[in-house]
């Protein structure tokens, strides 16, 4: 039954599969296959649309209004919170986690032990070295590649992918992983069994390096929630999938890995005196999580006393929180900002020129510091990475349930609905009267003049985050690629500064040539990310 008043396709109300023909016929032939859902708000005229999926389940509200997102997410926090159903494959893995936590007091407490961890100056003090360190290990990595393909295309996700596991791994557990280094030692070792293919046009042959444990246990998990992600029965196929053989064995190891390390920090500081734990700098999310569940005790703090096994477990979901949201997120990223790179060349010309400009004082090629990256004021970089999160969309919707019946461009929302947010900035807002808006979206009226004007957002032009004086000006459009409101992304300073360090990095360091045919298409692949469908180019490594 289709919600009152609500546009809906009438077609699809009396078919009992409702839009998933249309849908799947879609998404073979889409670039873009995310797209599909929020484009039926153009096709039926409405800011607000149904569409069904299927037998026995209510349709799903969909919205595509840009001012009406970003107003929910922020301000209509107590009538839409965080989807519990989306993440119906989630919660057995991280039920103690904040992430599938409903907004309430829960949350909040859980929000406030950890407050500070993914805050500005725990992440210059701890992750921007490793960042660094890191971004310095693939461009090693990534030079031996180019030099084994020879100016063939070369696969380049995992590379970043390991590159932003190693990074998460020492800010969760403190110590190295070495994934990249890894990898490089590998390819060096197996490259002369490696036979390259004759055409220029193939993709480089690379030997295959066995990848670290928690890696792939890692990889594995997020593999399984993805095999599930668009099944109908979400919820029993992943049960079947956390059922087999192998998925225990990398459930088991991963339980054991990170418990050792919890059990092995607390040992540690339960020793120290409380003036001394006081002092402890926190150098990791395991040594912050435990050090503050004991600064949180009562009385004595004797090496004895054990971690209650409900706390540990918040901790292990906590942090295995950050590991699974804090890798694939930032090599999609850069996978996006690469692919727009090797299409564009006289833009991946003018932000190499802006880098050699805004770093004028190394010496012989020197890479610039970790400081210098992130202080520097090189607005060109500033609106690549910008343009590349709005255009690329990596998180492509946000899931929503109405906490209560409620209202939404006049249109009536039970309690209880499924709605899905559209956070892709690419389009004026639809022109309603503005009494149908709420009152808070009322008042961003005038907001982004720009965005009425502009006909051209389905292009990557980054030039539209320039001011005249030619300063970056993220005031220009609307921000949603990271959300909004008290459920916005909880990594995101991270994340930006991963970006901006790795990105300055490698366009330094190589020029990326678009790869051959149907390897140069910026089509999507939408897994629980929108990925780039082909992350290859040529890479030519600069002197
Ligand atoms: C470019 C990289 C990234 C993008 C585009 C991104 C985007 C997002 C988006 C759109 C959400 C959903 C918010 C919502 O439902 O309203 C989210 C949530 C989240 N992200 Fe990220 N993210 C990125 C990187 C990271 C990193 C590096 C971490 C961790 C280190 C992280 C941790 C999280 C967590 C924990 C949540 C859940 C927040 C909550 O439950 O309140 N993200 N992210």
């Amino acid at each position: 039954q289709p919600y009152p008043k609500i546009p809906y396709h009438k077609v699809s109300s009396k078919r009992i599969w409702g839009d998933v023909p249309a849908m799947m016929k879609a998404i073979k032939i889409s670039e873009d296959p995310s797209r599909f859902v929020f484009q039926q708000c153009r096709t039926l005229g409405s800011p607000v649309v149904q569409l069904f999926f299927g037998p026995f389940t209510k349709p799903a509200i969909f919205v595509d209004d840009v001012r009406e997102v970003k107003d929910i997410l922020s301000f209509r926090t107590r009538e839409f919170d965080r989807s519990y159903k989306s993440q119906d494959t989630l919660r057995p893995m991280l039920r103690h986690s904040s992430l599938v936590k409903a907004t309430g007091p829960e949350f909040k407490a859980q929000r406030k032990l950890w407050e500070g961890f993914m805050g500005m100056s725990f992440i210059r003090r701890v992750a921007a070295p490793e960042m660094h360190r890191v971004a310095l290990e693939l461009i090693e990595l990534l030079r031996t590649k180019a030099k084994i393909a020879g100016g063939r295309p070369v696969y380049f996700f995992t590379d970043l992918d390991l590159a932003a596991f190693d990074i998460i791994w020492k800010v969760v557990f403190g110590n190295d992983l070495n994934g990249v280094r890894g990898e490089h030692e590998g390819i060096l070792k197996g490259s002369g069994q490696i036979k390259q293919p004759m055409s220029m046009d193939s993709v480089a042959e690379m030997p295959m390096v066995p990848k670290p444990e928690m890696y792939t246990t890692v990889c594995f998990v997020i593999k399984g929630i993805e095999q599930t992600f668009t099944t109908y029965f979400q919820r029993f196929n992943h049960w079947l999938v956390r059922h087999g053989s192998a998925y225990k064995r990398k459930w088991d190891s991963k339980q054991r890995i990170v418990d050792e390390r919890i059990n092995g920090e607390h040992a540690r500081l339960s020793k120290l005196s409380r003036s001394a734990l006081l002092d402890t700098e926190e150098t990791s999310g395991v040594v912050l999580g435990v050090r503050r569940y004991l600064l949180a005790q009562e009385g004595d703090l004797g090496a004895s006393k054990n971690i209650p096994s409900t706390t540990q477990q918040e901790i292990h979901n906590e942090l295995m929180m950050l590991l699974m949201a804090g890798h694939e997120t930032n090599a999609s990223a850069l996978s996006w900002a690469i692919k727009y790179l090797a299409a564009h060349p006289s833009k991946q010309a003018r932000l190499h020129d802006s880098l050699l400009e805004g770093f004028s004082e190394r010496v012989h090629g020197a890479q610039p510091t970790v400081d210098a990256i992130l202080s520097r004021s090189i607005p060109y970089l500033d609106a690549c990475m910008e343009e590349t999160l709005r255009h690329a969309t990596i998180s492509s919707r946000l899931a929503r349930v109405a906490t209560m019946n409620t209202e939404l461009f006049g249109y009536r929302i039970p309690g209880g609905a499924s709605v899905m947010l559209s956070p892709y900035v690419g389009a004026a807002p639809f022109n309603v009267p503005e009494a149908h808006r709420s009152l808070s979206s009322q008042r961003t009226k005038d907001n982004y003049p720009l965005l009425h004007e502009s006909s051209d957002m389905d292009v990557w032009e980054l030039e539209r985050w320039l001011a005249d004086d030619g300063s970056f000006d993220g005031r220009r459009y609307p921000r949603l690629a990271f959300s909004a409101g008290p459920r916005a992304c909880y990594g995101k300073i991270l994340a930006m500064q991963e970006f901006r360090i790795i990105l300055a990095l490698l366009v330094l360091n190589f020029e990326f040539a678009a790869a051959p045919g149907e390897l140069a298409s910026l089509a999507a692949h939408q897994r629980i990310l929108k990925v780039p469908r082909h992350c290859h180019v040529r890479l030519i490594t600069r002197s």
